[in-house]
């Protein structure tokens, strides 16, 4: 895909990024990390934390993950106060340098503030454009950026002003906390494409998450969603909301339910984890197969094999090892290194797979390379058939909002019908769920109508939210 605020050619695998905000808690940035570590499956790229100590602003940034950026106890001391926001990114606009990593921090006329975002704007190219013929100097090449330069050349007097004069002109998916000295504010964009979930931490305090995980992590209790356009301002007298945009129907985004969040969070008062079993019911019923065994393709896999294999009444056996030493292998960087990673991530377990016709339960098929090799490392092991059932709908599109999917040439179903894909990965059948079952597991009727209340547009097309830079053209 073309990264459309630098206008390089990216070929970045597929992530995110997690936010958190803590308000009103001793020792808000020792919170903001245990968020962040329970929230790395979000980004493993990079990560930092800014928090204000009632005097000034106090911020560490590293590449790598969460315990190693914060594993310094002398760190962790240097950032004190009782508010604080972190940030883990995966780059979707904006390469892996130091100087992109978030929150991103700044002066203004007003006093200073600091910004973190989940999510990816679709317009950041335009905007830049128009933004530096204005003589605005960009420290990075995150889309994030664009928030800040909108803000400090607001015409508002008050900064809540200007961040919502700032949130009417980028169009795209965020979730954004952002740090003053006087409060902490979460935005949600209109769609609320990306999660963001806010809760009480003991003795008063608040916290704003990408999922429900980050607040168990630290015992803090589950308050609400950040509402779709709702803008939250949390500061020593308790929480207030604006709404500054029209309302509109939201679009969550399907795929945090089908495999980037974590499966003990609940999002959009879903719990993630039912939600996959249940979509893994729905596949056995739509696609189901005479075998002798269920195996999931760990991680994201396993609970809708769970489903599917209680729906078909096939046992479910572990019949792939994950080593858990390595982490998700969409990150790696090349093919190459991708290849070896799948191998270095999942052995089989022949005696479960020995003489047997196997059914492997995934989530998803991106490039391939995940399927490829567990296919054949499950015939190796003296499977007698193997079959391939996938808990979404054929990846088709790439994303422009916040999950950094190869471009469409990369994509295995893009490319290939379902039978070539069968083919491509040497399986004796492949099926994937159907759009009305994906919807009945989420607990609605079916994708109703050419409008889905979900976004899906990765499987539909059906894109939501205008791609106004899309392919590096800035289509005004
Ligand atoms: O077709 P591919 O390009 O190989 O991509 C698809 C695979 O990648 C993901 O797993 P990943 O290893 O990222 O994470 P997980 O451990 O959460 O399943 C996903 O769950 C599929 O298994
Ligand atoms: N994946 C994300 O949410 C990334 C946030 C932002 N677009 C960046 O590239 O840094
Ligand atoms: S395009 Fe796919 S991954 Fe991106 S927000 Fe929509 S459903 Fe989620
Ligand atoms: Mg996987």
């Amino acid at each position: 895909m073309m990264n459309p605020a630098t206008l390089e050619p990216s070929n970045r695998p597929y992530e995110e990024c997690g936010v958190v905000g803590i308000w009103g808690a001793p020792d808000a940035a020792a919170l903001a990390a245990l968020g962040l570590h329970a929230l790395q499956h979000r980004g493993q790229e990079a990560a930092g934390i800014v928090s204000h100590d009632g005097e000034k602003f106090c911020q560490h940034k590293g590449l790598g993950l969460v315990g190693d950026v914060f594993s310094d106890a002398r760190v962790m001391n240097t950032l004190a106060g009782s508010g604080a926001i972190g940030h883990n990114r995966y780059a979707t606009t904006g390469g892996t340098l130091l100087r992109n990593v978030q929150p991103l921090y700044a002066d203004f006329e007003f006093g200073g503030l600091a910004v973190a975002h989940n999510g990816n704007l679709t317009n950041a190219a335009t905007l830049r454009q128009a933004l530096v013929k204005r003589g605005c100097l960009f420290q990075s090449t995150t889309d994030t950026e664009v928030f800040v330069h909108l803000i400090a050349i607001s015409l508002y007097a008050t900064v809540l002003e200007r961040l919502v004069d700032a949130a009417k002109q980028v169009k795209g998916a965020y979730s954004v906390v952002a740090l003053t000295p006087d409060f902490l504010i979460g935005l949600r964009d209109p769609l609320g494409v990306r999660p963001l979930i806010l809760g009480r931490v003991a003795d008063g305090g608040w916290m704003l998450a990408s999922e429900t995980c980050a607040l168990d992590i630290v015992g803090a209790e589950f308050v609400r969603n950040v509402e779709p356009g709702e803008m939250v301002i949390i500061d020593n007298d308790g929480i207030r909301s604006m709404r500054p945009f029209a309302q509109t129907s939201p679009r969550f985004c399907v795929f945090e339910y089908i495999y980037f969040a974590r499966p003990d969070s609940i999002l959009e008062d879903h719990s993630v984890y039912e939600a996959r079993k249940q979509i893994g019911v729905e596949l056995a019923r739509e696609s189901g197969v005479e075998a002798d065994v269920i195996v999931p393709v760990p991680d994201s896999g396993v609970p809708s094999a769970m489903g599917f294999a209680a729906e078909s009444g096939i046992p479910f056996e572990m019949g792939i090892i994950r080593n858990h030493y390595v982490g998700r292998t969409f990150i790696e960087p090349t093919d190459q290194i991708r290849n070896l990673g799948v191998r270095m991530k999942h052995s089989a377990n022949t005696p479960v797979l020995q003489g047997k016709r196997v059914v492997l339960v995934d989530d998803s098929i991106v490039r391939g390379t995940t399927s490829r090799k567990i296919v054949d490392m499950v015939r190796a092991a003296g499977a007698t058939e193997v079959h391939m059932r996938i808990s979404s709908p054929p990846t088709k599109h790439p994303c422009f909002y916040g999950i950094d999917t190869p471009e469409e040439s990369q994509l295995l179903a893009a490319t290939h019908s379902i039978e070539k894909m069968a083919e491509a990965i040497g399986v004796d059948s492949l099926a994937f769920i159907s759009f009305d079952g994906l919807y009945r597991a989420l607990g609605h009727d079916g994708r109703t109508g050419a409008q889905g209340r979900y976004c899906d547009a990765c499987f539909t097309g059906d894109y939501p939210i205008e791609l106004v830079d899309k392919d590096g053209r800035l289509v005004a």
